[in-house]
């Protein structure tokens, strides 16, 4: 009895960060406020420093500092609650008892995504720590390459090693990959060899490397051959449903097939006459397929550069959607996306420490975390866009799901999953697989715009998250010490950008549509959450302030402009207050959440080089989409890395090899910061105006001290990931543009 009552998770409110944060909010929000009336009283105040250019220039600081006076607000939103949480896993009924849950591993292109290591995530995922036969991974290839499907009847014959290996001796990262990675004496202490005597564990552990390294080379050696090769026909091919068994009969193996969870390769019909909205898509046809295989009511969506760390996350997820206190209104519980290939100096904050760490325990604390993207255990039943029971009628169930009976036949009997399987050996069967997954199944039903995973917006994990609490569902964030799930970052800056282009696009597509979380969103949600998810569809709109902030000081200081006001006035300290005061705000998060100074720097450094470059890039590409004038586009990021520039990332140096695009504006910034500076400087000294120019050299001069990386990759280095001579020259030619228009424009003499 007494068992019973004991709660599944407990949920802690973080008192200490509340009692801080709101404190900062009042001190920041009354100084902001004084900043306002100090700029507004300047228009109503007559004089003599008061010259068009002048109101031109203050007005454009002006709507520059509401623009992030407003961001800042929004971002106050998660900062007012933030929640932590414990789970408790051993409180779990036993196995018997427990749900079945559907794997879903997307991946789309064999060349970027190297065919070992998206094994090896599947293979982490068969290993979860939950009974096998309630595990059924189901991987989409996108590419709908043969090698995939080679590797994985490859690692089918691996994972009946690896699975009993790893239970055997109670192995705890069962990704192979990084367990044999970290063969070091901390795995060991870690992992514990669960009572064997170490001579049996070695000599088992020898053994499966063994085999692990075979199934490596037989991949590796299938590639080479040739037989992968899928350029052509990643576009443009016909759907393939399989059930994986392995191939190798001969294998003395030690486990028999009962033990082993279900595994299914996937590759939808793909036609160029069909969009096929990308990862969204996938995962909707995953939905289908595995609808009519085993319909489990929990799924677990894993991207295939993110491999279970830990195998207890099955049974932690359940510890909240089993927790009748929580459980009605939970659609799903989100794991932080960790990296296992983050250098220690973290150049280019690739860890999105500001996110794991901060914005989703905000969110916790209010109605739930945003989805993202993988690592994340949602009900099925959530993602139907409505409630159907037995008695719904099945001509509307087909408007919305399409034509499959079979699908719907399972739809409606939602709540005895284990019972559906079907092993499929009856013709009929794969013919309705094979349709499920056909690119033309979806057209004129509700897939993707009410049902599943929805395709408004290319960071369809945010959208869909948001319609979700929209409807009301509540989400969990669970963030344990041990990582759940370790993904693969991006660590150069090109693909970085890249990617940062396509979330920004993907975000900024939402906040300018009729889904705007500020409108749509407030009228669904409670105001807080609203803000939440408007801080992030906003966030690309950084690049507005952060561009003029980039520019205008400048040339005001070099045309002797004052924009701020004297030193010697009582309104310069609200300025340094708010100045100061937000960078310690943040200093301050960075530290309580266990992280360097030069983390801070890191982060406010990426934030100055992301608002002039992938923001731009990403707000533009979603105006023009809201003008129909771009299709969308998702190029999956690179997993597979280059030696010289891992070594440089290793050694923390900038990798400036990247487009012109993105290069030119960061260097025409930093061009133009250093010659206004040094203008300002000469003026100054000559003039003696430093009570007025002061604050401006300040900022500026903290531009580029933020900033070095850029200079040095100008000036002083001369290695392959320099920034290219012929690129300082065009920006610097950009910049002389920009001063004369600037000073064109805002010049006094
Ligand atoms: O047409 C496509 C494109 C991508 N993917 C898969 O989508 C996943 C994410 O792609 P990735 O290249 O790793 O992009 P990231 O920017 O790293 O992904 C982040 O951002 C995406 C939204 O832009 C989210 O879907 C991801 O979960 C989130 O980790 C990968 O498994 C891909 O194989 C597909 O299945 N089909
Ligand atoms: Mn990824």
């Amino acid at each position: 009895m007494e068992r019973r009552s004991r709660p599944l998770s407990l949920c802690h409110v973080n008192t200490k960060s509340i009692v801080i944060n709101r404190t900062h909010m009042l001190i920041h929000a009354l100084a902001i406020i004084v900043l306002i009336h100090f700029r507004v009283s300047y228009f109503f105040t007559e004089t003599s420093s008061r010259s068009k250019p002048t109101i031109l220039a203050w007005v454009m600081i002006f709507l520059a500092e509401l623009m992030l006076s407003f961001f800042w607000l929004l971002n106050q939103a998660h900062r007012w609650r933030p929640v932590t949480r414990t789970a408790f896993p051993e409180r779990l009924p036993e196995d018997g008892k427990l749900p079945p849950i559907d794997v879903f591993v997307c991946t789309a292109d064999p060349d970027k995504e190297p065919t070992v290591d998206v094994m090896n995530t599947v293979i982490s995922a068969m290993a979860l720590d939950y009974p096998p036969e309630k595990i059924h991974v189901y991987l989409s290839d996108d590419g709908g390459s043969p090698l995939t499907l080679y590797g994985m009847r490859e690692a089918y014959d691996f994972a009946r090693r690896w699975l009993p290996f790893c239970k055997r001796f109670g192995i705890k990262t069962r990704c192979p990959k990084a367990y044999f990675r970290d063969d070091g004496d901390d795995e060991e202490d870690d992992d514990g060899v669960d009572g064997k005597s170490s001579d049996e564990y070695d000599s088992e552990k020898r053994k499966v490397k063994e085999k692990y390294e075979l199934f490596k080379a037989r991949v590796n050696r299938y590639r080479a051959s040739g037989h992968g090769d899928s350029c052509l026909s990643s576009r443009d091919h016909p759907s393939t449903v399989e059930v994986i068994r392995g191939s190798s009969a001969d294998e003395v193996v030690q486990a028999d097939k009962q033990n082993m969870p279900l595994l299914v390769y996937v590759a939808r019909e793909k036609r160029p006459s069909h969009h096929h909205h990308f990862k969204a898509g996938a995962l909707n046809v995953l939905l289908r397929v595995s609808g009519v295989m085993s319909n489990s009511p929990y799924v677990l969506v894993m991207d295939c550069d993110m491999y279970c760390n830990d195998p207890s996350s099955a049974r932690q997820a359940m510890c909240f959607h089993l927790d009748p206190e929580i459980s009605p209104s939970l659609s799903f519980v989100q794991f932080p996306q960790r990296f296992h290939n983050i250098s220690e100096k973290d150049i280019y904050d690739g860890k999105l420490r500001s996110y794991y760490w901060t914005s989703l325990c905000g969110m916790d604390g209010l109605k739930g975390p945003v989805l993202s993207g993988t690592g994340f255990y949602i009900k099925r039943e959530s993602l139907n866009g409505k409630s159907i029971h037995e008695g719904t009628d099945v001509m509307d169930l087909m408007k919305l799901f399409g034509n499959s009976k079979e699908f719907i036949k399972y739809l409606q009997q939602n709540d005895q999953p284990s019972k559906n399987i079907i092993l499929g050996d009856s013709a009929a069967f794969w013919r309705e697989a094979q349709f499920l997954a056909s690119c033309g199944y979806e057209s004129g039903t509700k897939w993707g715009q009410e049902v599943g995973f929805l395709y408004q917006s290319v960071a369809e994990d945010y959208f869909t998250g948001f319609t979700l609490h929209c409807k009301g569902w509540t989400s969990v964030y669970y963030s344990p010490l041990r990582p759940q799930f370790m993904g693969t970052s991006t660590t150069n800056l090109n693909d970085l950008l890249i990617q940062g282009t396509r979330w920004s696009s993907g975000l900024a597509e939402v906040g300018f549509s009729g889904f705007c979380p500020l409108i749509y969103g407030s009228l669904r949600m409670p105001i807080l959450q609203s803000m939440c998810y408007a801080e992030l569809a906003f966030f690309p709109l950084f690049c507005l302030p952060i561009c003029i902030f980039a520019t205008i000081p400048q040339i005001c200081l070099l045309n002797g402009i004052a924009i701020y006001p004297k030193v010697s006035s009582t309104y310069s300290m609200v300025f340094s207050l708010v100045f100061v005061s937000s960078l310690c705000k943040h200093l301050y998060e960075v530290v309580a959440s266990g992280h360097s100074v030069r983390a801070f720097i890191n982060e406010q450094r990426m934030w100055m080089i992301r608002s002039v470059t992938s923001h731009v890039y990403g707000t533009m590409d979603a105006t023009l989409k809201q003008l129909g004038m771009r299709k969308a586009s998702f190029s999956p990021t690179n997993k597979a890395a280059d030696d010289q520039q891992s070594k440089r990332y290793e050694m923390g140096v900038f990798d400036f090899q990247t487009s012109t695009m993105f290069l030119a504006p960061m260097v025409t910034a930093v061009i133009l910061n250093a010659a206004c500076f040094v203008g300002g400087i000469t003026r100054a000294l000559l003039l003696g105006c430093w009570d007025q120019l002061l604050m401006q050299m300040v900022l500026v001069l903290f531009v580029l001290v933020m900033s070095y990386p850029v200079t040095e990759g100008m000036v002083l280095r001369t290695d392959k990931g320099r920034i290219p001579p012929s690129v300082s020259l065009v920006s610097a030619t950009l910049c002389l543009a920009l001063l004369s228009l600037g000073s064109a424009f805002l010049g006094t003499e």
